[in-house]
């Protein structure tokens, strides 16, 4: 991965300090161009220890955090803003110009920033960078007329068109239906709340920690500052967890005693809820550093599991286990709310490349499955190749035997079952207050081995 440096200094010419903000938007610029333009998940750069983020005070990266999240989840938007106002895109060679636009931009029609503060610093960010530099007047002269006219441009928008990539948006309409598609898009505009998944009494954290508790058991909050700093974490009674994702380990059923691998397990959401529930579980992952962050989970939750770093392609144990869970990789376009760079960066191809990789894992995880045994595969993925299609090919090619999943078993939310399989929608769990409302996209199918 090329490193991308800050696009301003810490000082300016003749040694002047640079102005108050720059900073923030320099960094959160540098992590735009690094997710754009190489791929790289937001999330890894902001935690980085030499990463853009790293040189911010804490109110610094709360707000480069917020610009940057505001730059994904409205792309669509910003971009169509931008182009109403420029022929074409910025040049090849004008280094983070594009990102610096879109920074300013995200902060102009979105967020409650001076626009003159967000025009300013981005010329300021320009003027710095030796490609971008040339671009100055043409950054001032858009970011200006964007400021003046930014009611009319958003007024003239259709935010639900343009809150997905056509794509994806097509896909969405032939599996859900036009309404749907739309109330998905729609959803993914929103930030989404923070779930936590509690061991005991979700009443009783809710009203400590100020949350709800949702239908399916999940303890929901809006306003939270640092989750380490949260009543309970230290003590590991609950961990983050988004409600959807909470509903594949419980179709498993497990009771004490019973012998359960959970497949793909990293960091360990799911591998928590089963031995929370008392089962002997095996966490399977082939990825060391997502399985130190497993084990650190289940330390904080006073919780055990057996872990192991292996391909479930290629794992042989010397056993076979009473129930499998297979959470397996996928092209995670369910977790569009809390991951918008999803969308900007998956491509048509990864749906079936995934899939073809998903039927792999699926047969792998069926031999592993004790005769009577139960499988939960599971994806949080809203395309029907990597949930619905799969499933029911799995059901074509292997000893197996659907057990429909039943809305008693998940909250009595029957809209959150298709066909008996579990299939959870942004849009679903809708609440008066629209930050409280949502699930992430989740699928799920469980089968008796036969
Ligand atoms: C969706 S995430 C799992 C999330 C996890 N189940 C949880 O609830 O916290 C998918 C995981 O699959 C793992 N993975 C991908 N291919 C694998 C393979 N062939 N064998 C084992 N693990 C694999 C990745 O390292 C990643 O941690």
């Amino acid at each position: 991965m090329r490193p991308r440096p800050a696009t301003a200094p810490s000082h300016g010419p003749a040694g002047r300090r640079a102005p108050p903000g720059l900073a923030a938007r320099a960094a959160a610029t540098a992590a735009l161009r690094r997710t754009i333009e190489d791929g790289e998940p937001p999330d890894t750069i902001i935690e980085a220890a030499d990463g853009p983020f790293a040189v911010l005070e804490a109110r610094d990266r709360a707000l480069a955090r917020a610009i940057l999240g505001t730059a994904l989840r409205r792309h669509g938007q910003i971009r169509d803003a931008l182009a109403r106002f420029m022929k074409g895109r910025p040049p090849k060679r004008s280094g983070p110009l594009a990102a610096i636009l879109d920074i300013a931009a995200a902060q102009i029609l979105f967020m409650d920033v001076p626009d003159h503060a967000a025009v300013s610093l981005a010329v300021t960010q320009a003027g710095a960078d030796r490609d971008a530099q040339h671009f100055r007047p043409l950054a001032n002269a858009v970011l200006r007329r964007l400021a003046e006219a930014k009611e009319e441009t958003r007024a003239g928008q259709d935010e639900t068109a343009l809150a997905a990539p056509a794509w994806l948006a097509k896909r969405w309409r032939a599996a859900y239906g036009a309404e749907t598609a739309a109330a998905i898009a729609r959803a993914h505009l929103v930030e989404p709340a923070l779930d936590l998944s509690v061991k005991a009494d979700p009443e009783g954290w809710a009203a400590r920690l100020g949350g709800i508790v949702l239908p399916t058991g999940s303890v929901r909050l809006v306003a939270h500052g640092p989750i380490e700093a949260l009543d309970g974490y230290a003590d590991g009674a609950w961990w983050v967890q988004d409600a959807a994702a909470a509903l594949p380990a419980r179709l498993i059923g497990a009771a004490p005693g019973q012998t359960v691998a959970d497949l793909c397990a990293a960091p360990g959401g799911k591998t928590a809820a089963l031995a929370a529930a008392g089962a002997r579980v095996t966490a399977v992952d082939v990825s060391p550093a997502r399985l130190d962050r497993l084990r650190a989970n289940l330390a904080r939750l006073r919780l055990e599991a057996d872990v192991v770093a292996a391909d479930i392609e290629t794992w042989r144990p010397d056993r076979l286990f009473d129930a499998v869970l297979l959470d397996a990789p996928c092209t995670a376009t369910g977790t569009i709310r809390r991951h918008p760079d999803v969308a900007l960066l998956k491509r048509a191809d990864d749906v079936a490349a995934l899939a073809a990789l998903q039927a792999r894992l699926i047969d792998a995880a069926v031999a592993l499955l004790a005769p009577g045994g139960t499988l939960v595969y599971c994806t949080c993925s809203l395309e029907p190749e990597e949930g619905e299609a799969q499933a029911r090919a799995a059901l074509g090619r292997l000893p197996l035997a659907l057990v429909p999943v039943e809305p008693g078993e998940i909250g009595d939310r029957p809209e959150l079952i298709r066909d008996g399989f579990l299939r959870t929608l942004p849009a679903h769990l809708p609440q008066a207050d629209a930050r409280l409302g949502g699930l992430d996209g989740f699928f799920a199918a469980r089968f008796r081995r036969l």
